[in-house]
């Protein structure tokens, strides 16, 4: 049986490890779908070329308080989705021809569905119907995680394909390579992927419902952004809170028809189309794991430690498939976590999870970074948070935004940003200096002062509510700090959650 020094399964992140510095070693890829992953193919980056178009659309349908009034944008989206998709397809193909290719003669690339059966040994169910079997001396599992379908009556298990009883629903793989815009759109789920579609498709004109079974959306956010967001939401579209779906069946006429259990009662939503949004599940239960011995948690998370290694020694694990974090950014440092340890085994470097960054890239953009509010009175910690309004600075003004915040909680006694938490205009753009500042150990006051502020730019927000925040040396004497143009400053437990 053929041996490699490496295996490395999926080539989302992971795909960044065969460098220069292995060009000695001999390495499979095995990949089971599209080459580069979740990100490039169906997630981050495909899903944001819609958000652009739609911000555009979404901005010129409600410029009218900017004195702006002018026809609806009408949306190409055959254009548009061939647009993107050609562009993403044609970086996929690069990819994998350059993995495959004559430039990495010391990789060879499997595509198939790869797994366990022994120790550090492997098959490969191969797409052309053969199978490759293999040992390896070590193996890198980055095998990301996949839409998680819930079984609601009706709904049958592939996506994009009718189903016996006539049922069409999509999920995030799907929904984008659709051949028209719906003049409709049921979408279920209150999270990250319902939040951004639900903004493309309102912003494309398509007529929205959102079904999510909390009651807010972004439940897992601060609590003032969740509440803010939904409020906004149901500005926009149809907005169903604390409601669940009780089956799903084809309209006779086309299209789906969605049953409903609310606060309300029953109701029944028609669609021309359905998006199931309901999380994403970690592909390690696919792997046959208990084969080698790597274990996962309760949430079928493989269990890696700091340095991204398994119970299993020179097998490593990261991304998706084992983070708490399923984002892109971390999958990439968690990358070069195994990158590194890989080639110096004596010297491990651990992979940083202290302030990871989120953005939620709807309208309006969301981010977020450190402790949530509750999560701090949970856990019993002193606290002092501080908000100020995008509406409350000049840049504010020239959107006559009236929605957007920023919320700032820090520790009384060092003075140093617990969590920050933004709604608003570029939000994912503008709460990166409150990350550096986090990950560099600077106070809010140093950040406030010890640098300009470009006047007048959206960051005016930051600093402002920086200044909004009590010094340290000033805990105990302050229960309610004024500030010009609208921040506030308040103790533990006393934040109010602002209305919108
Ligand atoms: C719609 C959507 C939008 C998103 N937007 C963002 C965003 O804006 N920002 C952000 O930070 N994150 C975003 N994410 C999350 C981000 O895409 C993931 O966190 C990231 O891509 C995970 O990378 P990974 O390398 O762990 O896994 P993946 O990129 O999923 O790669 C895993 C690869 O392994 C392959 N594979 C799985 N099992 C096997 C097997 N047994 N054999 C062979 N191959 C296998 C898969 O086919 C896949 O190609 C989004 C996700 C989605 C779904
Ligand atoms: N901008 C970004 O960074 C970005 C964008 C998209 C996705 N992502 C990543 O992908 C992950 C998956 O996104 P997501 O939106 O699918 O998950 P999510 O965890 O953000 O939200 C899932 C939603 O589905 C609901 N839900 C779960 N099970 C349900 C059920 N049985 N019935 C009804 N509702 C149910 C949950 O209550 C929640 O509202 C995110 O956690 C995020 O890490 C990131």
């Amino acid at each position: 049986m053929r041996n490699f020094d490496l295996v490395i399964i999926g080539t989302g992140s992971a795909n960044s490890i065969p460098g220069p510095e292995f060009d000695h070693w001999n390495i499979a890829v095995v990949e089971s779908g599209l080459f580069g992953g979740t990100c490039l193919n169906v997630g981050c980056i495909p899903t944001k070329m819609f958000v652009y178009p739609a911000d555009i659309a979404e901005a010129v349908t409600t410029a009218g308080p900017l004195n702006l009034t002018g026809p609806t944008p009408t949306v190409d989206w055959p254009g548009l989705r061939d647009r993107i998709f050609g562009r993403i397809d044609s970086i996929e193909a690069g990819g994998r021809e350059y993995r495959t290719g004559d430039r990495n003669p010391n990789v060879t690339v499997f595509a198939g569905h790869g797994r366990f059966t022994g120790d550090k040994q492997l098959t490969v169910d191969l797409h052309d119907g053969g199978t490759a079997e293999f040992t390896a001396d070590r193996v890198v599992i980055g095998a990301g995680s996949r839409a998680t379908v819930p079984p609601f009556p009706g709904l049958g298990d592939r996506p994009g394909e009718p189903g016996e009883n006539g049922v069409v629903f999509h999920t995030s793989d799907t929904i984008m390579r659709i051949d028209d815009l719906p003049a409709s759109i049921v979408i279920v789920g209150g999270g990250y992927i319902a939040a951004e579609f639900a903004h493309v498709f309102a912003s494309f004109g398509t007529r929205v419902t959102q079904i999510a079974r909390g009651p807010h959306l972004l439940g897992h956010h601060d609590a003032d952004i969740s509440v803010a967001y939904t409020a906004v939401a149901r500005h926009r579209y149809d907005v169903r809170t604390r409601t669940t779906v009780t089956a799903v069946e084809a309209a006779p006429g086309g299209g789906q028809l969605v049953h409903l259990d609310g606060p309300d009662g029953t109701d029944t939503v028609q669609a021309d189309q359905l998006l199931i949004a309901t999380g994403r599940t970690p592909n390690g239960d696919r792997l046959d794991l208990d084969r080698t011995g790597v274990a996962m948690d309760k949430a079928g998370r493989i269990v890696v430690d700091e340095y991204q290694r398994t119970g299993v020694t020179d097998i490593w694990a990261l991304g998706d498939v084992s983070s708490h974090y399923p984002l892109k950014h971390v999958a990439n440092a968690e990358a070069r976590t195994v990158r590194h340890n890989l080639a110096h085994p004596e010297k491990l470097v651990a992979t940083d999870h202290r302030f990871v960054p989120a953005a939620v890239f709807t309208h309006p953009q969301i981010a977020s970074v450190g402790c949530t509010q509750g999560e701090l009175v949970e856990n019993g910690q002193d606290f002092v948070v501080a908000q100020h309004r995008y509406g409350h600075i000049a840049a504010g003004w020239a959107r006559e935004d009236e929605t957007g915040f920023v919320k700032l909680i820090a520790d009384p006694q060092s003075g140093k940003l617990l969590g920050a938490h933004i709604m608003g205009p570029e939000a994912a753009t503008v709460i990166q200096p409150l990350i550096q500042a986090m990950s560099f150990g600077q106070t809010a006051a140093e950040l406030a002062r010890g640098q300009y502020w470009i006047h007048p730019a959206l960051t005016e927000v930051l600093e402002n509510a920086l200044l909004a925040l009590p010094a340290p040396l000033e805990y105990g004497e302050l229960d309610a700090a004024e500030h010009d143009g609208g921040g506030v400053a308040q103790l533990s437990n006393q934040a109010e959650p602002i209305e919108v």
